[in-house]
Parts: C-alpha cells; structure tokens; sequence
C-alpha cells in the first residue's frame, strides 16, 4: 500500500447508525493508524417515509441502498445491522461480510415507572411494530395492547413520554449505541423473547476482491459471532424471511468448534408456534438443517400468511 488508506464508510445517518460508525472509525484508527475512515451518510426514501415502510420496499430498502454504495465505488464498506438484513433478497455478487464480536442480543422494556412485564395491568400499551416481537408478547401477555410505533430508537423512546404509549421494547444493544441503556427498565429474557436472527450483531460487506480492506478489518472480526452470524443468515434465507416476518433465532458458540442453534417461527398473533434447535461443527449446515426441521413442521405455510403485506 504505502499510501495512507481512505476508508468510506457507507451507513444510515439515524442516530443509532452514525453512533455504529463511530466506533467502526475508532476501531479502524486504533488497529490500523495509517488509514483515514470516512462516513459516507446514506440516506434511503424509507428515512423520510412516515408511512408504512412496506411501501418503499420495506426494511430491505434500507441495508441494499447502503450495500448499493460499495457496489458502485462510492464508498468502500458498507455498515449493517445483521438484523436489518433480509433473507429474502439475492445477495449481491462480489461481496462479503465481515461480522465483529457480537453485542446483548436481549430485548428490554422501556417503561416510565419501572413496571415489570409481568405486573402491567390489562390494557396497557406496548408500543413496538416488529411482529417477531407482537407475536411473542401476545404469546406470553395476551392481555396487552400492542400499538405499532415506526420510527428511529430515539424516537420510540420519546413516545412513552409523550404518552403516546405506556411503555415500549427495544433492543438492549441499540440502546447502548446510543447511551440511553439507563432507560432501560427490564432485560426480558430470551425464552419468554427469543432475539431476531442477527441481533445485536453488526455485519461489514465490502467487495471480495478489496484484499488490502480485508487485510485492514481482519484483526476486527470475531470468529464466534462469525460463526453464529452464519448460521442465522442461512437459517433466516433457507426460510426467505426478513424482518416483517415473525421469526425469531438465537446460534451460540459453544466451546470446542460446536454452534448451537434455536428457532421458532410464530404466526403473527401468537396463536401457534413452531420451534427447532440443533447442535453442530458447521454454521451452514446447522442453519439449513434448523430451517428443515422448521419447514417439515409447517413454517413455509405459517410464514406465508405473514409475507410483505
Ligand atoms: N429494527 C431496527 C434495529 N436494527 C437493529 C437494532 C438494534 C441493534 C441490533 O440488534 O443490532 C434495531 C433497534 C431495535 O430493534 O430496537
């Protein structure tokens, strides 16, 4: 190289993107002092869409539009929310990810009082829009009134002020991002809230043939959350779902090489549930072998009532 290396950095410019790219940029310093990050801000029709998101190509909109930079040449990495990604879109050609140590994957309640899950009374409103969350609560607390809520973290946050909720749930680690976890009022575990496949994790694509970036980045990866990484995008594509679909999934590391994963696939109010998990050496092949038990039980049919509306 012997050139200082300028690194673009494609990604939204919500307020929980640009605090990703912050630490991606001070990452890259610090491994690397001879690079120059950029941020290249990307700004999506979803971002100033109010209406349902379904109508500019719903949230997969999102991340092609960011992974669009890089493949044009405007920008060298393009910064994701594994959870953003859908599975039910080709993945570009000439593109890899690179996935760094994962961050909480648990949800928590954000409610003003501090009233646990367990003690709201009937009626009170949760606001959240993801149906892997609508279904699961209305599973476990079917006498809560979930109302759905669009919109960035910060602004979600501001509805339980504003009143125009009671509470809502979010993802621990977005509120991290954006230093605001001291509002969070109830880390919900994950058997009673099973994560999104990819959550908590945030996925780097950049061109596969980019070897002097991926000599860069390296040092930033995590073999772990790769491995898990993987085995939940081969899941969440082996089963074309993306995050309108109410999946949920969960791969950990284990020691000694083996990943074990679970899933469950809900129909959207919660009245049924199917679920599978499964230990194994390979990401690939545990994802798919997940995703079959979860198809030989129905899930292309629960799945399809819930497709993109
Ligand atoms: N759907 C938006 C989104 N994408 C990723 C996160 C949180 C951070 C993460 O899980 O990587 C969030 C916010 C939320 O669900 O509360």
């Amino acid at each position: 190289m012997g050139m200082t290396q300028r690194i673009r950095i494609a990604s939204r410019a919500s307020a929980m993107a640009t605090a990703q790219v912050n630490w991606l940029m001070a990452e890259i310093t610090r491994m690397s002092p001879g690079t120059v990050p950029e941020f290249v801000p990307i700004t999506t029709a979803g971002d100033t869409w109010t209406g349902p998101l379904t109508e500019v190509g719903g949230k997969g909109a999102f991340t092609s539009a960011v992974a669009r930079a890089v493949l044009d040449g405007r920008a060298d990495l393009a910064l994701h929310c594994a959870k953003d990604m859908p599975g039910d879109e080709p993945e570009p050609d000439g593109t890899v990810c690179l996935y760094p140590r994962r961050d909480d994957v648990h949800d928590v309640l954000v409610h003003p009082a501090g009233t646990k899950l367990d003690d709201l009374p009937a009626g009170t409103r949760i606001g959240t829009s993801a149906p892997r969350r609508i279904a699961q609560l209305a599973a476990s607390h079917p006498h809560l009134t979930v109302v759905p809520v669009r919109g960035n973290a910060d602004t979600r946050l501001g509805l339980t002020r504003s009143g125009d909720v009671d509470a809502v749930i979010l993802a621990l680690a977005g509120l991290r991002r954006l230093g605001r976890e001291a509002e969070a009022t109830e880390i919900i575990d994950t058997d009673r809230m099973m994560p999104a496949l990819g959550a908590g994790q945030l996925a780097l694509q950049i061109r596969a043939d980019d070897h002097d970036l991926l000599d860069v980045l390296t040092p930033l990866t995590d073999p772990a959350a790769t491995r898990a990484a993987l085995a939940e995008r081969t899941l969440l594509r082996a089963l074309a779902g993306h995050c309108h679909a109410p999946i949920a999934g969960h791969a950990t590391a284990h020691a000694a090489g083996e990943l074990y994963l679970a899933a469950r696939v809900y129909t959207p109010n919660g009245s049924a549930m199917l679920a599978a998990a499964r230990t194994g050496p390979d990401p690939q092949t545990l994802g798919r072998a997940v995703a079959q038990d979860l198809i030989a039980q129905g899930a292309n049919d629960l799945l399809a009532s819930s497709r993109r509306r």
